[in-house]
């Protein structure tokens, strides 16, 4: 419960009486600026596309889903942009914390920026670092591909680079298509879902009970001054069927 303390989290109603903890995937997205991380956490975890954002603190957000017949409770953390540098990669800290607490990690381009694309074969490197001899699954998701007036990757090259760095791909538009979205993330959890479950007594231990070494204990959580806005937004995007909790 530490974890996700002072955060807002997205769930979908479920029953107080259900006392049998839900499993627990961790997700962390992380790219470039302005690529659409949040756009495609919003999208995944709500079927919306909110196309206005602040700029993200790194919010992370929970939702209960059912994973091949089996309800469990996704955690997916949004995190701040990375940038190339003169002296290489600007990384704020919240993005090698989140890539330690997560059991997989989504690499996020959009493909209207080459440096995007450029900056990813670096952030892998990086979640191999953080993963040491347990390197956490991955997935590299094309985004923003709807304009295609200012495409600068090429399609052909998302599939070039996974090979090169044994994972799966997905082409993705969150403005304009939520099955994409949608099989990119839920593929990912099945994967996640068929790993063996955490050790009893450690709720927040990640799926793969080999994986736990290197999880961070705590993710610092930078005060976001959007908060509000941020829940306001959530509000009005989700449906009757889902409510908003603020977990404090
Ligand atoms: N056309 C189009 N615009 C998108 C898509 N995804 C996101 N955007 C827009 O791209 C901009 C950035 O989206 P965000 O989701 O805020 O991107 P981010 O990677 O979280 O940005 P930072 O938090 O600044 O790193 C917003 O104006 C979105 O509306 C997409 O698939 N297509």
């Amino acid at each position: 419960m530490r974890l996700i303390q002072n955060m807002t989290t997205i769930a979908e109603c479920t029953s107080p009486e259900n006392s049998v903890p839900n499993r627990v995937i961790k997700i962390a997205v992380i790219g470039g600026s302005g690529v659409g991380k949040t756009a495609l956490v919003v999208r995944f975890l709500t079927r919306r596309f909110i196309g206005d954002y602040e700029r993200n603190a790194g919010n992370l957000y929970s939702r209960e889903v059912q994973v091949d017949g089996e309800q469990v409770t996704i955690q997916v953390q949004d995190t701040p942009g990375a940038e190339m540098t003169d002296n290489g990669i600007s990384l704020p800290d919240h993005v090698t914390c989140s890539i330690q607490w997560a059991d997989a990690v989504v690499l996020v381009y959009s493909v209207t920026d080459r440096g995007s694309f450029d900056l990813i074969d670096r952030l892998h490197q990086l979640v191999v670092r953080a993963g040491g001899a347990s390197v956490p699954p991955v997935i590299l998701l094309a985004n923003k591909a709807d304009l295609l007036h200012l495409r600068r990757v090429d399609s052909q090259q998302g599939p070039l680079l996974a090979g090169s760095l044994g994972c799966s791909t997905y082409e993705v538009s969150a403005s304009e298509d939520y099955s994409q979205v949608h099989e990119a993330f839920h593929r990912l959890c099945c994967q996640l879902a068929k790993q063996p479950p955490a050790p009893a007594g450690s709720s927040n231990a990640p799926a793969g009970a080999a994986t736990e070494k290197r999880r961070s204990p705590l993710i610092p959580r930078p005060k976001s001054p959007n908060m509000q806005d941020l829940k306001r937004r959530f509000k009005q995007a989700l449906s009757a069927k889902v409510r908003t909790v603020t977990l404090v």
